[in-house]
């Protein structure tokens, strides 16, 4: 049996307060993109995890699909599985890649057993892996507030526009990307701000990693200020980074681009 575990993109990311626990309150929207890590469950005589395509730093068995498994394990009688992962999402990208996986583990687990668990149930078990994973429960736009894992529904929709996602060799960790943030209040609710016209959103919608991440790491300002030279009309890096996306009303010419690293293009 097999999960499709997409990527998200922040578009805008306010951090608000430093918690007592140690975690930031933030707001952002997060948004599904269409790249696809692909996640396949195999009834197995011991439970282990087998990672094909990117590569992933660290030991397997420090994996977040198996900590998901082992999560349910522990509620649920499951018999041992093999999960075989073939990792297509940049890592240390800012795009959710780790805890779209855990997500999409929750949910193939759940419908492989049978377990019945609802939505919110499920989003308790990936909200209990990290802080990302409950949104990919869901999986379609929403207002993320809190540790950025509670949600209100929004109607926001891309089609029409164009994307293109860029991924510099650069991993950025997000707990030390966390570690460096100022957090600040903004005047006006990111909520709000959205609904702006799309040309507005460069003036008003802001990712509040870019100044602490940009400073370590200069190149990834550069793709952004490129993009904006290639006429993009809102330009921001993802999560804590260090991937960045720029958002274009007209078809993109490749070529002219002059970027790489280009990792999606999509409508
Ligand atoms: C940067 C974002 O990608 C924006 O969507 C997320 O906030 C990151 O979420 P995530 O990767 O699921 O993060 P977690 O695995 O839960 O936490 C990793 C580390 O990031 C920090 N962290 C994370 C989320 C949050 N709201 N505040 C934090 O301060 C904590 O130091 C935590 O130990
Ligand atoms: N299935 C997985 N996919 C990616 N990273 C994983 C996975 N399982 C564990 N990890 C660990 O998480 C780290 C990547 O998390 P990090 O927060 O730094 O990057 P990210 O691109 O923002 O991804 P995410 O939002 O999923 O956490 C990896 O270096 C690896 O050690």
């Amino acid at each position: 049996m097999l999960a499709f575990a997409n990527a998200k993109i922040n578009l805008g990311l306010n951090l608000t307060e430093k918690r007592s626990d140690g975690f930031h309150n933030l707001e952002t929207i997060f948004y599904p993109v269409k790249i696809n890590d692909v996640i396949e469950l195999v009834d197995s005589e011991e439970t282990l995890c087998i990672i094909k395509g990117i590569e992933i730093p660290g030991n397997v068995d420090e994996n977040i699909c198996l900590k998901a498994f082992k999560v349910l394990q522990k509620d649920f009688n499951l018999p041992h599985q093999k999960l075989i992962l073939l990792k297509n999402i940049p890592v240390g990208a800012g795009l959710g890649g780790g805890s779209s996986d855990a997500a999409f583990l929750i949910k193939l687990v759940n419908e492989k057993f049978n377990l019945s668990l609802s939505k919110s149930q499920m989003e308790r078990y990936a909200r209990s892996l990290g802080a990302d994973c409950a949104f990919f429960i869901k999986n379609e736009p929403v207002f993320a507030y809190a540790k950025g894992d509670e949600f209100e529904d929004m109607e926001l929709r891309l089609t029409n526009h164009f994307l293109v996602l860029v991924k510099p060799p650069i991993h950025v960790s997000t707990a030390s990307a966390y570690a460096d943030v100022k957090v600040r209040q903004p005047i006006t609710s990111l909520k709000k701000l959205i609904h702006l016209p799309l040309k507005d959103w460069r003036a008003h919608i802001f990712n509040d990693f870019e100044p602490s991440v940009f400073a370590k790491h200069p190149q990834i300002e550069e793709i952004k200020a490129k993009l904006y030279d290639a006429d993009a009309t809102f330009a921001l890096m993802s999560g804590s980074g260090s991937s960045v996306f720029g958002i274009f009303e007209n078809p993109v010419k490749l070529q002219e681009l002059e970027l790489e690293n280009l990792v999606f293009y999509n409508v």
